[in-house]
């Protein structure tokens, strides 16, 4: 009987990459104070034993690290894995475990280069399993219920925190003392209850099968980095970004991803020396950033972030960069993806 239940169930892998949904704390009054990545996988999977009765679930750790130290290798490193596993015949779903802080856009780059219609969902907690009303197990939980779905196959890469099923392309940590912590613009896809997925959206924006980037062909990933607006802000951080190597920089602009009068001719002159200067913005509940609005960026050979927040439109920029550094050809990309 067991063994038949075993053949019916789908087989899912949990890779742990650390986080506090692997955290500890000195007591269960601790929710914010604690230390994250300190708990393995095969504990944390003993930790929720339900996980048996949704899939055959198997754990690996693929590292062990606050979300916050995560590297570039670090992703390919785990986007590899991930396509091995998404290969093999015997894995029906991935389940990844991450620090929430960079979830949003490990989730992302996943979507981007993961060429599969397997379930991946990648999940986090905000308050480590030691403490009160700790919320890892459920949305560990969770993550396994929605990544054994046949319905979940084909909607890229998803995330499940506080009942909610994102996608990976669209969430964002929004807060940093919640449960109730992502969010996306658009809404959620869908919501889980007690095991079982309701779908109520899908994705429009171009993902894993349907995408043109590929993990299996990426050997590294360029240099892009990020630098913030605000008022009375100066050209030095956009310069120095620059001149230690970067092949993009983002531009986390106020509102419409607008750029103070300051800054605008130390980005129309790294722009000639081959850097490409993307237009995104740091607004909270989601920045939309439009092309020549504000700034005119047909004249000036720029790019425009589309709903992209600054960390992930670095994401994208990376990605997009390892295929070509035309702007246009970027352009197409910030729009479709
Ligand atoms: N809630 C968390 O997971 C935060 C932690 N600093 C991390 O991202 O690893």
């Amino acid at each position: 009987k067991e063994a038949e239940t075993q053949q019916k169930l789908a087989n899912v892998v949990i890779l742990a990459t650390g986080g506090t949904i692997a955290g500890a704390g000195a007591s269960a009054a601790n929710s914010a104070t604690y230390q994250a990545a300190k708990v393995g996988i095969e504990q944390l999977i003993a930790g929720v034993p339900e996980l048996s009765q949704l899939a055959n679930v198997r754990g690996e750790q693929v590292m062990q690290i606050a979300s916050e130290s995560i590297t570039n290798d670090n992703l390919l490193q785990l986007g590899r894995r991930v396509a091995e596993l998404a290969d093999s015949k015997d894995v029906d779903g991935i389940v990844i475990t991450h620090g929430t802080d960079t979830l949003e856009e490990t989730a992302y780059f996943l979507n981007l280069v993961e060429k599969t219609d397997k379930p991946i969902i990648v999940v986090g907690s905000m308050r480590p399993g030691t403490a009160m009303s700790a919320d890892g197990m459920l949305n560990l939980y969770n993550a396994v219920a929605v990544a054994s779905s046949k319905e979940a196959r084909g909607k890229g890469v998803l995330v499940t925190m506080n009942d909610e099923i994102q996608s990976g392309r669209d969430v964002s940590k929004m807060i940093n003392i919640k449960t109730e912590a992502f969010k996306s613009a658009w809404g959620p896809l869908g919501m889980v209850v007690e095991g079982k997925s309701y779908w109520f959206r899908m994705p429009a924006k171009r993902h894993t099968m349907d995408s043109e980037f590929d993990i299996k062909t990426i050997e590294s990933l360029p240099n892009v980095e990020i630098a913030y607006s605000y008022g009375n802000v100066s050209d030095t951080a956009y310069k120095a970004l620059a001149q230690s190597g970067a092949k993009a920089i983002i531009h986390a602009g106020t509102g419409n991803g607008s750029v103070s009068s300051r800054v605008v001719p130390a980005l129309q002159g790294l722009r000639k020396d081959g850097v490409q200067i993307i237009r995104s913005s740091h607004v909270n509940a989601g920045g939309f950033v439009l092309r020549n609005a504000e700034q005119p960026d047909d004249k000036y050979d720029w790019v425009v972030a589309h709903d992209l927040n600054p960390q992930k439109a670095r994401i994208l920029a990376m990605v997009a960069l390892t295929k070509t550094n035309d702007s246009k050809e970027l352009q197409r990309m910030f729009w479709e993806y």
